[in-house]
């Protein structure tokens, strides 16, 4: 396999191959600074490292599937070309098939080449049954809403563009209500999950968001709310936001490395 983006994400499942979590080898592995590259390489005995290289094009060489945990733009610089190249895809920026053009292309190229897109369930709970309850065809409204720190929500592009200063805030405040087309352009590191959950249920025009940012709340809260023919489901999910990311939770690097170990189990528990 290889890695696109060495960061929070991407250093965690580094080292998940490294200690042999994910039973399969990592041999190439990318990121556009070079010092986050050599840092994911030190993680590995000297032997067995994989190789860093400069170009991301370099990633696809025998391997069958690349992993994404850099950003949106790199989902639009590397999902086609792998699946092109032979290569499944595991996105971590799902929020980049937001845009309806990408997704359309990224899907069509991996039916036509006969490769997987996977999208892990990373920091939400619940996808298994929403899934199922999608497959009945009466799924009939599935919302999110997520509550993080303001430090959680810092620099997305909604805010800056709207002037919206975070800083000032003294209580818990809804920034953004939307549909998860608009959430995932608006807040692209921020709210990945709104696609995958659009994904798994109603899609993204259809799947509600609602983003609060609250100075008192420590955790990435994400609250899942669906109801249908089948009953309803809620989750809720309090994540430990990742020390080297506020924005990124914990949960969706252990999520990306549950998806990888699991390809390769003999039990595969969950929808
Ligand atoms: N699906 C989910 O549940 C979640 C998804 N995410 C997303 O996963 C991705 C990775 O998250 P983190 O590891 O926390 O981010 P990070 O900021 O810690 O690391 C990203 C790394 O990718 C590199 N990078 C970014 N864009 C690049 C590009 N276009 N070309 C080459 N290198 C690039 C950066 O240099 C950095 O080393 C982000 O897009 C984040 O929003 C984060 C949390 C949950
Ligand atoms: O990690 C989280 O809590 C969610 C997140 O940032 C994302 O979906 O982009």
């Amino acid at each position: 396999m290889s890695l696109f983006g060495c960061g929070t994400i991407g250093t965690e499942v580094a080292r998940a191959f490294a200690d042999g979590t994910i039973n399969a080898d990592l041999t190439r592995i990318y990121d556009r600074n070079a010092e986050k590259r050599q840092s994911v390489v030190d993680e590995f005995p000297v032997d067995d490292a994989p190789k860093p290289v400069d170009d991301f094009t370099d990633l696809f060489e025998g391997v069958d599937l690349v992993v994404e945990a850099a950003g949106q733009s790199a989902v639009a610089d590397v999902a086609v070309p792998s699946l092109e190249s032979g290569c499944d895809v595991l996105l971590l920026s799902a929020g980049a098939l937001a845009a309806s053009e990408l997704r359309q292309q990224v899907v069509r190229t991996a039916e036509k080449e006969g490769q997987v897109v996977h999208v892990p369930s990373g920091a939400i709970a619940g996808l298994d049954a929403v899934k199922a309850a999608a497959l009945t065809g009466d799924l009939e409204t599935v919302s999110l809403t997520t509550t993080k720190n303001p430090s959680g929500l810092e620099g997305a592009p909604y805010l800056v563009e709207n002037d919206i200063d975070l800083s000032a805030l003294d209580s818990a405040t809804t920034v953004f209500e939307g549909p998860a087309t608009e959430a995932a352009l608006a807040f692209p590191s921020n709210i990945n999950v709104a696609m995958a959950l659009s994904l798994a249920g109603i899609g993204p025009d259809e799947t509600t968001v609602r983003i609060v940012a609250d100075p008192e709340e420590s955790n990435n809260v994400h609250h899942i709310e669906a109801t249908g023919g089948m009953g309803s489901i809620e989750t809720t999910v309090r994540n430990v936001p990742s020390p080297t990311n506020p924005k990124t939770s914990y949960l969706a690097a252990v999520s990306a490395i549950e998806k990888l170990r699991t390809m390769g189990a003999t039990v595969r528990v969950g929808t």
